[in-house]
């Protein structure tokens, strides 16, 4: 196997994640990191409209209901919006450990095909971190948390500092983040980590 395709598991000296102290409690809603977000955002009509929930540990739970929107197939989900629903349910893993972190890479299995009108009910968690490299596996059921496989993923995703955005992202969207004070405060405390 090359290396590019083991990147998505940890290394052996990579550490244990650590649940930030200021996580979001257990159960309590992990936020939209941006209203107009297609995985979380509010403001995307068409969008996944993913509510997540944080865990014990360094986890998340998650909830897709999937809409004719989302389709690929004529009744099915799209692959590729599942995938956008994982990778969306890892982002939000940001919180647990109070970091800015990116999808690098994200390696998705497709088990069972998902119906429109289903709820994919999402388990993502951090399971090592190596210096910048946080990684992190995601699974998706069908029927309940306790149902049947339907998508799973290994990822890798690299912190980040907040200037990734505002030097990357297209100016009419960074000024209207950043005429809001708090968005910037709250974005700008993750950088400050014990
Ligand atoms: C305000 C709140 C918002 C909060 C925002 C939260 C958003 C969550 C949204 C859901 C998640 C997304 O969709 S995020 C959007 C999709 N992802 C992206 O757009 C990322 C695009 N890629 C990039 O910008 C860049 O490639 C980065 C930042 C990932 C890495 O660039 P870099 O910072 O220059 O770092 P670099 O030196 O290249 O890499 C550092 C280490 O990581 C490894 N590495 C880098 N990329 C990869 C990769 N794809 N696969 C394997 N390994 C990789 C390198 O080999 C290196 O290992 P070593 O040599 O140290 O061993």
């Amino acid at each position: 196997m090359s290396a590019t395709n083991t990147a998505v598991q940890p290394p052996a000296d990579a550490a244990a994640p650590v649940r930030h102290p200021e996580a979001p409690a257990p159960g309590e809603p992990v936020g939209s990191h941006y209203e107009n977000c297609f995985g979380c955002g509010s403001g995307q009509p068409h969008g996944l409209h993913l509510a997540t929930r944080a865990g014990e540990g360094v986890n998340v739970t998650a909830e897709f209901t999937v809409r004719p929107e989302h389709q690929g197939a004529p009744g099915l989900a799209h692959g590729g919006i599942l995938a956008t629903a994982l990778d969306d349910a890892l982002g939000s893993l940001n919180w647990l450990l109070r970091t800015i972190s990116v999808t690098g890479r994200l390696e998705t299995d497709y088990r069972r095909p998902v119906p429109v009108g289903s709820v994919l009910h999402i388990a993502a968690e951090v399971t090592a971190v190596a210096g910048r490299k946080i990684y992190a596996t995601a699974v998706g059921r069908l029927g309940g948390p306790e149902g049947p496989v339907a998508v799973r993923a290994d990822a890798l995703f690299i912190e980040v500092k907040v200037d990734h955005f505002i030097e990357n992202g297209r100016k009419e969207e960074i000024q209207a983040v950043m005429d809001d004070p708090d968005a910037v405060r709250q974005a700008r405390a993750f950088e400050v980590n014990p």
